[in-house]
């Protein structure tokens, strides 16, 4: 029987190594209801844990001894809903990024991540509720050694306005049929994730700050192009919450196009539109703080943006 060591493994094969590696229990579906009163609050929340560190015999030799099991991640979550509740979801995940890494040595950092379903009383009934945020809120922690980073953020908040919107100015060349429009509907599903330099800061009215800017923005000006306006809702956002660093949109343009009721002898002055749900322009930016460093490594495993 050869010797059944990761060095007597490494140096014998020589060929690979073991890179990026984490593992962890995704999408624990967790609904934590306070009913301290007669009046109940709930938040629900979908979490993933990864943990990173050293686990090279699980791999190298299946050995299990630093193999914090997946269903031991997942219980962690239900068992830290009930002992430390949510406050928030970036709160929580910042808590089980602390359980982990205190607990095992060898866990020197990992990735939690969540993603948020909001609910709002029906009628303000004490514990009768119905789904009312049309967007989700996502939640990011890595760790890694004493370094921790949160990305914050939401998906699929659809906004549309029905004026104030143009496109003109662009390129033409012997492919170009889009007429130039001074007066369009604009409209898109609002993708977005922003980096705190801090974790020190009250993240849901933070949240709900932020969701508040873009929305406002959205409406405040007259829009040359999806681009221009993404530019500004990420400019204010950097400029009126300090603790923001950099914020990425990642955007479809949801083209409406006015219908042809001509050929009917009807007239159309931008009142009747076709919806259309394909092809979308794709609009995608970051936008940072002028004087900070950007680390692409931040935003490593955070799909979807450019
Ligand atoms: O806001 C827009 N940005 C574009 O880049 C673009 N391209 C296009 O065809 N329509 C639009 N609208």
């Amino acid at each position: 029987m050869t010797s059944n060591t990761a060095e007597t493994k490494q140096a014998g094969s020589g060929t690979v190594r073991l890179a990026a590696n984490q593992y962890g229990k995704a999408e624990n579906h967790v609904v934590r209801v306070y009913r301290d009163s007669a009046r109940h609050s709930i938040r629900d929340l979908n979490v993933t844990s990864q943990l990173r560190g050293d686990f090279e015999l699980a791999h190298t030799e299946g050995d299990n001894e630093h193999v914090v099991a997946t269903d031991t991640q997942k219980n962690t979550v239900f068992a830290k809903a009930k002992e430390n509740g949510i406050e928030s979801p970036e709160q929580f995940l910042l808590g089980l990024a602390d359980h982990f890494t205190s607990n095992f040595d060898w866990v020197t950092g990992g990735r939690w991540a969540a993603e948020e379903y909001g609910w709002s009383r029906i009628n303000d009934h004490d514990h009768s509720f119905y789904k009312s945020a049309p967007e989700i809120r996502t939640a990011v922690v890595m760790r890694n050694g004493d370094r921790d980073i949160v990305i914050s953020g939401f998906y699929d908040l659809t906004v549309l306005k029905t004026t104030a919107s143009g496109f003109v100015g662009y390129p033409k060349d012997k492919y170009t049929t889009l007429p130039e429009t001074e007066d369009r509907i604009l409209a898109t599903d609002i993708a977005t994730r922003w980096r705190y330099n801090t974790t020190d800061i009250d993240y849901d009215a933070t949240y709900k700050r932020v969701k508040e800017i873009i929305l406002e923005t959205f409406t405040d000006h007259y829009s040359y192009a999806l681009q221009h306006t993404l530019y500004q809702m990420a400019e204010k956002v950097i400029a009126s919450v300090p603790e923001i660093d950099e914020i990425k949109f990642s955007c479809p343009n949801k083209h409406h196009f006015l219908y042809d009721l001509e050929r009917f002898d009807i007239d159309n002055p931008n009142e009747v539109f076709h919806a259309a749900d394909r092809p979308y322009g794709l609009i995608e930016a970051t936008v940072a703080r002028a004087d900070v460093e950007l680390d692409e490594r931040d935003w490593i495993g955070i799909a979807g943006f450019c």
